[in-house]
């Protein structure tokens, strides 16, 4: 079963700021762990690339592993891999709390939603900005999370797709209330508020914090932001 524990701190803590380590700085992995512990962000979002679902290489289970005795964060997978359902293992032991997959990678996904639910890793499926939110609509009462790509999957520092917030408008009419709607790609402070007000309530950020020389400041006034554009809509 899910961890509602953990799923639901994670909630209560809305809007989340999720910082994708794709963007910080590998040769100062620890320090960067330590700077983003010291932001409100609860998060690590971990951007696994295998260079054949996208062409791009990140990182894989076994440095994620080494990093989680680092910090008590959530640790959110992200895998743009194909075949997911043969790695998935290996990220639940790595200590990732939350494993979200592509239904581009993987179009019947119910076995391993059931299968990380058992495992008490909070499910998530991505959706690129060329899939249409039907494919992933069977799936989404087993899904603890859902994610909206922003930008193709594969690199940071693209530009927000501008017809993303009426997707996730969309996907928001879909899901039940405590299901986290991420968005992911090109979110900076002059993006984040249209895709709050969309209805997404967990934002991946990369260059807007990891560009900046203090991360806490960043995360502060992207999460201020995403909170003044939620409040707006009750
Ligand atoms: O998954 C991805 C890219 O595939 C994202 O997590 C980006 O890496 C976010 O980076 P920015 O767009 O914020 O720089």
């Amino acid at each position: 079963m899910i961890d509602s524990n953990t799923k639901h701190k994670l909630l209560s803590d809305a809007p989340v700021i999720a910082p994708s380590m794709l963007k910080c700085d590998f040769g100062n992995l620890h320090r960067e762990v330590e700077l983003l512990d010291a932001t409100q962000a609860p998060v690590l979002h971990w951007d696994v690339m295998d260079g054949h679902f996208v062409p791009n290489l990140s990182y894989g289970a076994m440095l994620i592993e080494r990093v989680r005795p680092l910090t008590d964060a959530f640790f959110d997978a992200h895998l743009m891999i194909s075949n997911p359902e043969q790695y998935v293992d290996d990220y639940i032991k790595a200590g990732c709390d939350s494993i979200t997959v592509h239904i581009e990678a993987l179009p019947e996904p119910q076995g391993l939603l059931d299968h990380l639910n058992q495992a008490g890793v909070l499910p998530g499926l991505a959706v690129s900005p060329q899939t249409p939110l039907e494919k992933i609509e069977p799936y989404l009462d087993s899904c603890g999370l859902v994610l909206v790509m922003s930008v193709e999957p594969g690199f940071g520092g693209q530009s927000f797709i501008k017809t993303s917030p009426e997707k996730i408008r969309q996907l928001k009419s879909m899901i039940s209330a405590d299901t986290i709607l991420s968005v992911d790609g090109g979110i900076d402070t002059s993006t984040i508020g249209e895709a709050a007000q969309a209805g997404a309530n967990y934002f991946v950020v990369g260059s807007a914090i990891f560009s900046q020389s203090d991360y806490s400041n960043a995360v502060s006034e992207l999460a201020r932001i995403a909170r003044d554009q939620t409040a707006s809509l009750k």
